[in-house]
């Protein structure tokens, strides 16, 4: 019975093999047919085409276009194209792209369209061939590298552009045309519907900014579903208090961070799942740019590439809506009918529009080179509430409101088209919903108005009498005439503006009349020529009215009551962002050298003492190698204590430091490729013939020093003529320097309110709370060579009593003695002057004159009487 079981279990098996090995052999033969199918499919549908790579997700357009096109045969020049699949949903997935093979001369008239997702139409076309086309707007041209060449918005067009710089073929686009067309259906209705994208979590950087804010929070408002991410660092030009509105809406967080982070990029966009990223932060500020152009560089085409690349490496972008203005395309000709198209050439004339243009090369290139999902907007001039005041409009309404005179550049016949804000933020609303990847829209209007017309418009809703308040200052290094932009191609997408200039001059006048301090301190802003440099870019300016929000650090922060979440320390524990500079100061006892560190630790600017002597050359070196700065700063050297009297009987310790010292730095630093800032002194000259007392001719940089009446001024001299050998030096000539520390003894007024007596000469002198922080920006700037480093024109000494009495102690009496007085109770003679401080002016325009300077820096700041 046993042998008979085990026989016919032995059976059971050998059957269930045999069945098992039959089903095996049916699916392979199923899945080898399946295979062979598909193959021979995909190979008919790319020889057709005459692609190679074809996505089997393809749909098959193959459109006879004769009604659209009538080929003139006389043109015999066949051209051909780059083309990518594109889709924005999986552009990671397309990063290759493919060549098409040139199409030979009968097929020309063939319309090719590669993907469902987002199909790009292709067939090439002939020069001087006569295009007929539906009506659909926004259809450009590319050249064979893929530039645009030509904008069409009409139903015809001829092929003979002198600008279409060789071969080219056209493509144009739809997300939702229907498949297989009658061509002679109304394409505008059937085939070209607008196509509408649907983010769910957006990434706006520079939300804290003008326009970004107003898009931030309408976005927020309108899209309950959207998550709103908004990345911003916080710079001089924003204020969380713009984005009040949003800060309680669950779908709201703000983050405090700089675009330029790739760690903190790459973190958000991972954490919070962006798939949009709407990118505004930026440098904007014209004026700026003329002298700190280096910061444009790094926020505008840095940052932005930090962001293209985080798309990159993240992979998950659908949208990437790049801001850029209308100033790329450079100046529009005063008599120009038509204005720039989006396929216009793009011109920049100052460093802010290149930054700019730049940044739209890097994404252009992105776009192309990865796929990634890429639209561009080039926007005229904004206005509205919540707007920095260092641009026109709002400038000009807090200066009236203030009572003060509206500088008007040049002549103020410059042009400029204005939208109103709000009208903007629904552009972009309008452009990230249906704009069509790979696309530019211009973002413009065609009621333009001239400068001087803005400020008669604000001077008349404020009543004010223009020909009074006007003021016409010296012009911009460059300043664009004009920006004209043909703005159909947004039109056609649905938007158009709906503010009428009178009506949104009122509404910001007044947002402005009741919030005339949402900035704080603006007095930098509001000079006629602003820079970064003169803002106070105080953090505590952000918080008033807002939530508090960590400065030092990276922070995320929704609703009040959301839980925070920190991005992971190791990454992100370099926010605030590195500095690109390093300092080596020498002078850390010193008074200057003090006051540098601290500065630099305001401005988040990493620096070092130097901890050898100036005459020790290994010390230096050694400092340099392991401090490894950018910029070396020297602020070390004798004056003598109490005063440079000192100096007349230490000759050779002045020589050693003052000369000695000095050279062995300057020399050093130009074998070490770095940049020396010298804190010299102005007091090697005095009042001469041709600079007399009280003439206004001040001594200018290139001038020979003409006064060695001690020897502290002596060797200060010399060391500055043996200093010129030096090109990578810049000498900063100080004089009596002055700050808002009036217990410090070294400081001029606090000496000379000290004394029994002074003389009472008029001289240039240097208000260290002003012009400290432009040393450290003009070693930024890498400038070089000899400056006179005070405040232009000159105070008295009881001038300087006087302000003392009225703002400090009126009780403070003070007695004068001559000069031949004063040399019985001193040993040195002392040197009197002016100095032209017209090159530190030009290259500072915001830069006040001593009187003014003394009293906003030292003064008001002190002030203990109700002056
Ligand atoms: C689209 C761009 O707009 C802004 O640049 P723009 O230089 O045109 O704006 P401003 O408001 O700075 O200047 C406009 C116009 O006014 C003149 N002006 C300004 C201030 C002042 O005190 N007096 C004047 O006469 C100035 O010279 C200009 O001609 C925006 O800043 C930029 O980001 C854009 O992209």
């Amino acid at each position: 019975m046993e042998s008979i079981l085990w026989n016919l279990e032995d059976k059971w098996k050998l059957t269930t093999q045999k069945s098992i090995a039959f089903f095996i052999c049916i699916c392979s033969l199923i899945i080898v047919i399946c295979l062979v199918t598909i193959c021979f499919k995909r190979r008919s549908t790319t020889r057709r085409k005459g692609l190679v790579g074809q996505d089997p997700t393809d749909i098959d357009v193959e459109w006879s276009e004769s009604k659209l096109l009538s080929l003139n045969s006389s043109v015999k020049k066949l051209l051909t194209s780059t083309v990518r699949w594109s889709g924005p949903s999986k552009w990671e997935e397309r990063r290759n792209t493919e060549r098409v093979s040139p199409l030979l001369e009968g097929e020309s008239g063939q319309w090719h369209s590669h993907n469902s997702d987002s199909p790009v139409w292709q067939r090439p076309i002939l020069m001087g061939e006569k295009c007929e086309l539906p009506r659909f707007s926004g259809l450009i041209l590319y050249d064979e590298r893929g530039r645009p060449v030509h904008h069409v918005d009409n139903d015809s067009f001829i092929v003979n552009q002198a600008e279409a710089l060789g071969d080219f073929v056209l493509f144009f686009s739809s997300s939702s045309l229907s498949v297989g067309v009658d061509p002679d259906r109304d394409l505008n209705q059937s085939c070209f519907k607008m196509s509408t994208y649907t983010p769910k979590n957006i990434l706006i950087t520079g939300a804290a900014g003008f326009i970004a804010c107003h898009v931030a929070n309408r976005l927020v408002r309108s899209y309950p579903d959207y998550k709103i991410v908004v990345l911003d660092k916080l710079d001089y030009c924003s204020s969380l208090k713009n984005l009040i509105p949003s800060r309680s809406s669950p779908n709201f967080k703000f983050v405090k961070g700089d675009i330029a982070s790739a760690d903190l990029v790459n973190y958000l966009l991972i954490t919070e799942s962006i798939d949009t990223i709407m990118h505004f932060a930026a440098q904007t500020h014209v004026d700026n740019s003329f002298g700190n152009s280096f910061e444009f560089t790094k926020n505008n085409i840095y940052g932005t590439h930090v962001l293209l690349e985080a798309c990159k490496v993240t992979g998950q972008i659908r949208r990437f809506i790049h801001v850029s203005t209308d100033e790329v395309y450079g100046e529009t000709d005063e008599d120009a009918v038509v204005g720039n198209h989006e396929a216009s050439q793009l011109l920049p004339t100052n460093p802010y529009s290149a930054t700019k243009a730049g940044a739209e090369m890097l994404v252009m290139a992105y776009g192309r080179s990865y796929g990634l999902p890429v639209i561009t907007t080039r926007g005229n001039n904004v206005y509205g509430p919540n707007q920095f005041p260092e641009k026109l409009i709002p400038k000009f309404i807090l200066l009236a409101m203030r009572g003060k005179p509206l500088p008007i550049h040049g002549d103020g016949c410059n042009v400029r088209s204005y939208l109103y804000c709000e009208d903007v933020a629904e552009a972009f609303e309008c452009v990230l919903h249906k704009g069509e990847v790979g696309h530019v829209y211009n973002i413009g209007t065609t009621k333009e108005r001239r400068v001087i017309d803005v400020a008669q418009d604000i001077c008349k809703l404020f009543d004010i009498d223009s020909d009074k308040v006007i003021q016409f200052v010296e012009n911009r290094p460059f300043n664009d005439q004009r920006y004209f932009l043909d703005d159909q191609k947004l039109k056609n997408l649905g938007w158009s503006e709906t503010t009428r200039w009178e009506e949104g001059l009122k509404k910001t006048i007044e947002w402005y009349k009741n919030n005339p301090d949402w900035w704080g301190d603006v007095s930098g802003a509001l000079l006629p020529h602003p820079r970064m440099l003169m803002m106070p870019g105080d953090i505590e300016r952000n918080l008033d009215g807002a939530e508090k929000y960590d400065s030092g650090s990276t922070e995320f922060s929704g609703k009040s009551n959301e839980t925070k979440t920190a991005a992971p320390a190791s990454k992100t524990s370099n926010v605030p962002q590195k500095s690109p500079f390093k300092f080596l100061i020498y002078g850390r006892t010193g008074w200057i050298g003090g006051v540098l560190g601290k500065l630099c630790e305001k401005q988040g600017i990493p620096y070092e003492y130097g901890k050898g002597r100036l005459e020790d050359r290994s010390k230096l070196l050694a400092d340099i190698n392991s401090v490894k700065p950018t910029h070396v700063f020297n602020a070390a050297g004798v004056t003598g204590r109490p005063n440079v009297d000192w100096c007349e009987s230490h000759k050779p310790e002045t020589i050693r430091t003052n000369v000695a010292g000095t050279l062995n730095l300057a020399d050093v630093c130009r074998e070490n490729g770095l940049l020396m800032v010298n804190f010299a002194t102005g007091c090697i000259f005095e009042y001469d013939a041709a600079h007399p007392e009280g003439s206004g001719i001040g001594f200018k940089e290139e001038d020979t020093p003409n006064f060695a009446g001690s020897f502290y001024s002596k060797t200060k001299a010399m060391v500055e003529d043996l200093l010129k050998n030096y090109d990578n030096v810049c000498t900063l000539r100080v004089r009596m320097p002055i700050s808002s520390d009036l217990s410090n003894p070294r400081n001029f007024i606090t000496k000379i309110s000290r004394y029994n007596k002074v003389v009472n000469i008029p001289n240039s002198m240097t208000i260290l709370d002003e012009l400290l922080p432009i040393s450290i920006e003009m070693a930024k700037r890498n400038l070089r060579g000899i400056w006179n480093f005070t405040n232009p024109g000159v105070v008295s000494h009881n001038e300087i009593l006087e302000m003392y009495k009225k703002y400090i102690d009126p009780a403070f009496t003070y007695a004068n003695f001559t000069v031949e007085e004063q040399a019985k109770v001193i040993v040195a003679a002392r040197s009197n002057n002016e100095m032209d401080a017209s090159k530190l002016k030009k290259e500072f325009p915001e830069l006040l004159s001593i009187k003014e300077s003394l009293i906003k820096y030292v003064f008001e700041p002190n002030k203990k009487t109700s002056a």
